[in-house]
């Protein structure tokens, strides 16, 4: 073990040690990936909340797993307004699969991050997806790739990296690498604790033409609110989407109720106006 990994959180450590094992695919993928800016563009333009509802049936700081078919979970979150989903494929901590990836891309039309912990270039070719999780804190370390390079190869395969960062050097390193999508983890992933200002300090220090995302521990609307205000363009949402009915949820952190209730009330409005 080097000395950063003997800071991470036992959890994290059996996450990154299964991750170092994990085989990659038969060949390379070439991946004709839906664009995740224009799909954030297109949401925004709608008049709602840009949100990446996380597949997540289990996970370390979860109690129990939920069995339903992840393929109907998300078809859900999309009829709840998601923009996009992020799908877990870790098996051993989070109960994911590259199956279940594959079954939802094929039944849903949105982006489709595949959220994993890749650490070497074959682990790419696994399974075509739309957005790649690069998760800076777990690069550039004994027996990964570097960041730069999985990030063009990634790039190299048509895949939209998403680079994940928790500090200010970690985001240094992202932009030097020329991320275009970043996600600020609220979670630490050292130690698991959750701090959504974590998002506040960093987003400043992020250039506007970056596609830029909130991700962990947004758990209402409030949050929600606060994130966008900090300069969020997306926010990345498993637990408070997983917990309960899927669509609701999302409807309700999409503000896809909220229009739905604007609508309503000018709709009565009007037949009123029409019957006087
Ligand atoms: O979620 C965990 O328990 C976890 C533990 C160890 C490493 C990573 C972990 N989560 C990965 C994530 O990035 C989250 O699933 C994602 O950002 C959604 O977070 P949340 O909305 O808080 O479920």
């Amino acid at each position: 073990m080097n000395a950063n990994e003997d800071k991470l959180a036992p959890e994290v450590r059996s996450i990154l040690a299964t991750a170092r094992e994990r085989s990659g695919g038969d060949g390379t993928v070439d991946v004709d990936a839906r664009s995740f800016p224009d799909a954030v563009r297109a949401t925004d333009d709608a008049g709602r909340v840009p949100i990446v509802a996380e597949v997540k049936p289990t996970s370390p700081t979860t109690d129990g797993e939920r069995t339903d078919d992840p393929v109907e979970l998300a078809a859900e979150m999309v009829a709840g307004g998601a923009t996009a989903l992020s799908v877990l494929t870790e098996p051993e901590h989070f109960g994911g699969s590259i199956a279940n990836l594959r079954r939802i891309r094929e039944t849903v039309d949105v982006p489709v991050l595949r959220k994993d912990f890749v650490v070497r270039e074959a682990q790419l070719d696994a399974v075509d997806s739309d957005l790649l999780l690069l998760i800076a804190r777990f690069l550039d370390e004994p027996g990964t790739d570097s960041l730069a390079t999985l990030y063009e190869a990634a790039r190299e395969r048509g895949f939209q990296p998403l680079v994940e960062v928790h500090t200010r050097e970690e985001l240094e390193r992202a932009l030097d690498v020329g991320a275009e999508i970043i996600g600020v983890n609220n979670r630490d992933l050292g130690q698991l604790a959750v701090d959504i200002e974590t998002f506040e300090r960093l987003a400043p220090h992020v250039p506007d033409d970056v596609t830029l995302l909130a991700e962990s521990g947004i758990s209402d609307v409030a949050d929600v609110r606060r994130m966008r205000e900090a300069g969020a363009d997306a926010l990345l949402i498993g637990t408070a989407i997983m917990d309960g009915d899927v669509r609701t949820n999302t409807e309700r952190l999409t503000g896809v109720d909220a229009q739905r209730v604007h609508r309503a009330s000018e709709t009565a409005t009007h037949t009123e106006t029409e019957t006087q």
